[in-house]
Order: structure tokens, then sequence, then C-alpha cells
């Protein structure tokens, strides 16, 4: 038996697992293949983290330390859907429901202990545990293809647009940054001396490998006010919207500090005037302005008035912010996991280069990204499309990425190495002879933070980047800047291990993301491909802004993990769970999630398994499944956004049915052909049936028993409506 990890997570990519599994389950049943669920969901975790609270009946495993276990394994076959990385009132939320069905987790804040035990499952706590293999993400021919015959709405951009980003200039993490690469292994310790000489270990001991790049910097909290101030200031100036684009869910420690100082310049005012009672209360606008307003219910209704009236008139005076939902009011600086920059600047570009306003208009915008590291490239993607126009999908070429991520690769591996100055004074980074390695000054409220690129991940992804750019015939660009110090070690890396591979007749290049950004897109706008080999954090960023312009949407990316240890994970799609789906499923059962990642991350699995395994059954459903994806896209299955048509549901029963048609057709595999046979017939002469029982409910109200913690019943029922297709299936 060859085992398929599949996983259980949140909000949209699990309810079309409610309707997609038990397809897979089916098809997959006489080939030796098991499917296994592992559930790393937000509530998931909670409650494995927690069993000495629960009954002996709802404790579960620790599905995601056993993930971690797994991927050291060469059989390793895992697909990845993504899931919550949680922030604050995320998590919040989640245990509250947990706690309103009976489970008595703790509340977040309940102690010291239990606050770090609960750090554990925030933000981006599972993908850089499964993510032991670099990166590579793509559109395949056929996807693109598609797109480029049936091109996604795309906003006009005018010349006069008045959406920019701004930036900060100095002081940031670009500016601080030192970096060094080991010549032997070490063990580094952090500490932060105060300005009255005061010591303390903020990390005892930071084990580090022989040839690993090490950086430290650090983030002027001065600077960075600062730079809120002045943004608002040329906002409110040039009358455009304000937002502020960070990723407080994978960098869960700096991001939120950061978000917290642009909510506090922004209602400074509101501070000056109420701070001691927030502080009473116990306000942390790190969580963003939602904090406060969960707050304000406990205290007394004369005061609330006078602070939401003060709120008002901020509102007044300041520039207006990017709504988040106008209709509900919540703004941009609300909630910090609301606005995650790499799928909010790519929708803000498509959009044409605008936000939504209070009044639910489109409105040009100034984007703040503080920190000059990767600023600057969506800076250049907007000036290309002043200059020349919205990208037209329907020529463009693509830019598939090649990314640093195993081993927990620089800045996304960095929570437990960053640390806020408490007063005036020094980080300074010892190595195991005690000799001083970085010293940075700060001052109280700095943010400091180490990052670390071990050698065999940088080594593989060379590699990979070789392999790709061979395979498919393509130039790769290495988006790395000489001026900036961690990208100068990785540079001297790159240099030497490129000779490790013959690279006669392939073009492979070193430049700057703003020059690789600029000549990618020359290149898109003639058509022509370039893959973008990256590091961590622009993975992360190109793998949504390329694919938005492409496809419309990163959920139709191929995403690819090959394991170091030969295992492979295989990610669906390359964006996110989606929140906004599971409120219409909820108001008007219809489900408008795109599988088409699933579709493909299974076909590559089989394919895994059918290399790794000599499992030749295996084989032959990732070819018919291929070419099943095929038809699905020729004949334009996709949720189509339109109640009463086909939605996630319809569209895995097309794929089904098409996937059914491919396995009876084909002649490698006789016993397969017959089985499937009569299921494609049963499909086919009840497709009109199936499609009127999927539609029944469109426009109708659905339960499905909870959100972070949905009923298994009532929300497979709500996913699985057509009796014909489940008699089927079954
Ligand atoms: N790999 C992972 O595990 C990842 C997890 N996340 C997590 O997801 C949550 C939401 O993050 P957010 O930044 O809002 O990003 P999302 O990618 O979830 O959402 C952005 C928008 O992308 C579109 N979209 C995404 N996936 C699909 C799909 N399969 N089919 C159709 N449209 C899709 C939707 O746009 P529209 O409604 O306009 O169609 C959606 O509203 C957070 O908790 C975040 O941490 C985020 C990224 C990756
Ligand atoms: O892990 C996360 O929080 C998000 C991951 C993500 O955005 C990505 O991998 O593209
Ligand atoms: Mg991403």
């Amino acid at each position: 038996m060859s085992k398929i990890i599949y996983t259980k997570v949140d909000e949209a990519p699990a309810l079309a697992t409610y309707s997609f599994l038990p397809i897979i389950k089916a098809f997959t049943k006489s080939s030796g293949i098991e499917m296994v669920t592992k559930d790393i969901s937000l509530a998931g975790r909670i409650l494995a983290n927690f069993p000495e609270n629960l009954k002996e009946e709802q404790k579960i495993g620790d599905a995601l330390a056993e993930l971690g276990d797994m991927t050291q394994d060469p059989n390793a076959n895992i697909i990845k859907l993504p899931n919550i990385s949680a922030s604050i009132p995320q998590l919040k939320a989640a245990i509250a429901e947990l706690q309103s069905k009976g489970y008595n987790v703790p509340n977040y804040d309940e102690s010291e202990e239990i606050t770090s035990r609960y750090a554990k499952i925030l933000g981006s706590a599972v993908n850089p545990v499964l993510r032991e293999g670099n990166s590579d993400r793509r559109a395949p021919g056929a996807v693109k293809n598609y797109a480029k015959k049936n091109p996604h709405r795309m906003g006009t951009w005018s010349k006069d647009s008045k959406t920019n980003v701004a930036h900060m200039d100095a002081d940031d993490f670009y500016g601080s940054e030192v970096s060094t690469t080991l010549a032997t292994e070490d063990n580094f310790q952090i500490k932060f001396v105060s300005s009255n000489g005061e010591e303390k270990v903020l990390k005892d001991s930071l084990p580090l490998e022989a040839g690993e790049v090490i950086d430290a910097t650090k983030m002027s909290a001065k600077a960075l006010q600062e730079f809120y101030q002045k943004s608002i200031d040329e906002a409110k100036q040039k009358d455009v919207l304000l937002s502020l684009h960070l990723k407080a869910t994978m960098m869960k420690v700096s991001d939120p500090i950061m978000f917290g100082f642009a909510v506090k310049v922004f209602f400074k005012d509101l501070i000056e005037k109420h701070g001691a009672l927030f502080d009473e209360l116990g306000v942390n606008f790190n969580n963003g302005l939602g904090d406060l307003y969960s707050k304000l219910d406990s205290i007394d209704a004369d005061k609330k008035a006078e602070i939401e009236a003060d709120i008002a008139a901020i509102y007044e005076k300041q520039p207006r912010l990017a709504m988040v939902n106008s209709a509900k009011g919540i703004t941009n600086l609300h909630v910090p996991s609301d606005v995650i920059i790499d799928a909010s600047m790519p929708a803000m570009i498509k959009g044409g280069g605008k936000m939504w306003n209070a009044e639910d208009k489109e409105e040009d915008t100034l984007a703040m990204i503080p920190d000059r590291c990767y600023a600057t490239t969506y800076q250049a993607v907007i000036e290309d499309c002043k200059e020349n126009g919205a990208l037209d999908p329907t020529t463009m070429g693509t830019v598939p990425n090649v990314g640093l991520m195993a081993k927990k690769a620089e800045e996304y591996g960095s929570h437990d190495k960053t640390f806020q100055a408490q007063t005036d004074g020094k980080f300074v980074v010892t190595n195991k002879a005690g000799e001083t390695v970085f010293t940075l000054d700060a001052d109280k409220g700095d943010i400091f933070r180490m990052c670390q690129a071990k050698d065999a991940p940088i080594k593989d992804w060379v590699k990979l980047a070789v392999t790709r750019a061979k395979l498919s015939d393509t130039p790769a660009i290495f988006w790395l800047d000489e001026n900036r110090a961690h990208d100068a070690e990785l540079i001297k890396k790159v240099n030497t291990y490129l000779k490790d591979h013959d690279t006669t007749g392939l073009d492979i290049s070193i430049m700057s993301p703003l020059d690789a950004t600029k000549k990618s897109l020359e290149r898109m706008r003639k058509g022509l491909d370039t893959i973008s080999v990256t590091g961590n954090v622009l993975r992360d960023y190109n793998t949504d802004l390329f694919p938005i312009l492409e496809l419309g949407t990163s959920a139709k990316m191929l995403s690819i993990v090959p394991l170091m240890k030969g295992g492979g994970l295989f990610e669906t799609g390359a964006g996110g769970s989606a929140p906004k789906h599971v409120q219409q499923f909820v108001e008007e059962s219809y489900l408008r999630w795109d599988s088409l990642g699933e579709f493909m991350a299974l076909a590559a699995s089989f394919e895994h398994l059918a290399n790794t395994q000599n499992n030749e059954k295996a084989r032959v459903l990732a070819n018919t499944l291929d070419k099943a994806t095929g038809t699905f896209l020729e004949n334009d299955k996709s949720p189509s956004r339109k109640l009463g048509s086909v939605d996630n549901r319809g569209s895995h029963f097309y794929l089904a049915m098409y996937w059914a048609q491919e396995l009876a057709a084909q002649n490698d595999d006789t016993d397969l052909a017959a089985e499937f046979a009569p299921i494609a017939k049963a499909m086919a002469e009840n497709e009109d049936k199936i499609n009127s029982e999927l539609v029944a409910n469109h426009g109708k109200p659905s339960d499905i028993g909870g959100y972070y913690l949905p009923d298994d019943e009532k929300a497979s029922q709500a996913m699985r409506p057509s009796s014909t297709l489940n008699s089927i299936i079954g």
C-alpha cells in the first residue's frame, strides 16, 4: 500500500476537501493507494497542543509534528493545502469557538506560560515545518494557454495614476543589515546590553553549521514612525487612499510590531487623550485597531461613545484609509492579517492601482511598505504599468519561481531570533569563543532580527534553478542585490555553486530585485518567459504577483517542494485559504474556490509515487488526471462566479467525469479501464441531473456548523448535495 497524505486545513480549501477527497479516495482505491488525512487546521493544532484540557474523546494527535518527522522520510508524499496562519485576533476567535463547542482550551492570555504555548500555533506555524525543501512554483503550459485564451479582467492603468509605494530611505532592515558566512560550525549567543550596562541573554544557544550564511539587522522605531507620519501627510496632500502592506502572519514577531506603530501614529491624538484607559484595558495596537474595538464593550456607554466620536474625528482629519470591508467599516488598520502583502499588492496592481474606499469605490492609493528589501520591486511594477498600461494576459510571458525555502531559510525563519529593544542599548551577538560577531546599537522600541540560510539548501536551490532553466529552456535570473549584506554573501555562493553544473547554452544571470523586476516585465510584455530565482520572501511575493497578473489567481499554480531527503511535498496553488469564499458559501451556498491547484498537486503526487515506488497504476492515474485537467480547462469548468452554474462542487464533478473517461479510454491498465468505463458512462448519462442537484441550494444559506471547526456531518452534506453523484462515487 502506498500512502498519500492529504492535509485537513481551514476555510475554503477545507470546504473543497469535503467534496473532492471522497472522489480521490474512490478513484485511488483499486490502485494500492491509501489517502491518509492529517489535521493541520488551526482548530486541530490548538486541540493537539492542549491535551490536558480535553476529555479523552476530544483528544487528537499532533499531526503537524508527525508530518514534520515524515518530511525526513524518502517515501514521504504529502499534499499540502493552504492553512490559516493565524494572527492573534484569528487565534482568539478560534479558541472562543472551540470553547463554545465544549472544548475546555485555555484563553490566549490566561498566563504567560499559556501565551507562550500558543505562540507555537500563531502565525505561519505550519509551512516552515513541512517545507524541508526548496520551492518550484510555475504555471503549467495548459494553464497558461487557458489564461491566454480566456483572459481574466484587468483594471486599466493610466499615466496619471497617483498610486505609489512609499518606503523608508534609511535605518530600516535593508540599511542596517550585516552578514557573514561561517567557515566552521559555531554556536552564537544573542544578548542585549542596555545603556546602563545591564546584560540580558535573549538567546542562549544558536547552533550554526559550517557554510551557513547568518545575518543581523534592525529596524529603527523612530525612523519607522517618522516614515509613517511622512506617508500619512503625503497621502493627505495627494488626496489618495493610504494603505499598509506587511506580512504579519509569516513575520509573526516583527511585523505585528510594525503594524502597531502604524496604528499608533495614525491614531496618535486618540492615544494621547485616552492612553491611560487603553493601558488599563490592556489594548494592544499590534493586533490592530480591532483590538481596541473588542475591548470597548466592557466600558461604560458614555466613554465608549466619546472614544468612537474621537475615532471619527481622526478619520475626518487624516487621509482616507483603504478598506477591507467598507460595509462593516473595517479598515486596513483593523486586523494585521487582513491585508497580507503577497496577495494584497498584486490584487491592487491587477485592479489598475486601486484599492477600496469607505464608499466602496476604487481609488488610487499610497501603499506603505516600510522596508526597502522588497518594496522597490512593487514600485517598479507600478511604474511599468503607468508607463505601458496594464499587462495583457492574452500575450504576456510567464515568470515561474525557484525559491530558497528549505530549513527555514532567511527572514521566514527568524521569529526565534527577533526581539524588540526594551531600553536604549545594543544587541550583541557573540560566537562560541566569546568573540563579538555583530553589534547593533538600538534605541528603545527598535526591532532586531537574525536570519540564517544553510549551505545545503543554497546548493540545492542553485541546482534546482539550473535544472528548471534547462528543462524549460528559459533564462533564469537570480534576484540578488549586491548592495545588501545578506545578498552579497549569497552571490558568492551562487557563483561558486553554478560551477558545479554544466550551464553551457543556458542564460543565467544575477540582478538586483529592482533590475530583475524591470527585466522580467520587459520580457513579459514581449511574451517571453523568465525564471525568477529568489530568496524565501521574494518566492512568496513573486508567486502571487506574477500568477495574479498572468492567471487572475495564484490558485492555478503548480507548486512543488522536492524534499531534500527525497520525498515530495505538493502544495496546492500558491495562495491562501480565501476567507471571503466561506462567507459567500454560508450566505448563498456557492463556493467559488478554484481547486485547479489541488488537481495539479494530485497529479504531481501520483507521478512522484510512480517514480519512487514503481506503482504503475499511479502513473496511469497521473497521466489520465493530467489529460482530464486539460479537458476541464478547455471546457471551462472552473467555478464561474455565477449562481446557478458550476461552483467548486460542480467543478469537482466535471473533473471526476473527465478523469473517469480518460481512465476508461486508456490502454495501459485494462483493469482500471474496465473499472471506470461504467462510472464514466453513469456520470455522463446523469450530467443534467447531477448539475441540478448541485445547484439546487444556490442562493440559500448553508449551515456548516462552525468556522474554525465545522461540523463534519453538516459540512459534508453541504458540500455533497448530489445524491446521484454520491452514489456513483460510492
Ligand atoms: N500556503 C498557505 O498555507 C497560505 C496560507 N495563507 C493564509 O490564508 C489566509 C488568507 O490570506 P490572504 O492573504 O487573504 O490570501 P488568499 O490567497 O487566501 O486570498 C486572496 C484572494 O485570492 C483569491 N483566491 C485564493 N485562492 C483562491 C482559489 N483557490 N480560488 C479562487 N480564488 C482564490 C481570492 O480572491 P477573489 O475573492 O478576488 O477571487 C481571495 O480572496 C491567511 O490566514 C493566510 O495566512 C496565505 C497564503 C498561503
Ligand atoms: O505560511 C504562510 O503564512 C503563508 C505562505 C505563503 O504565503 C506562501 O507560501 O506563498
Ligand atoms: Mg504567499
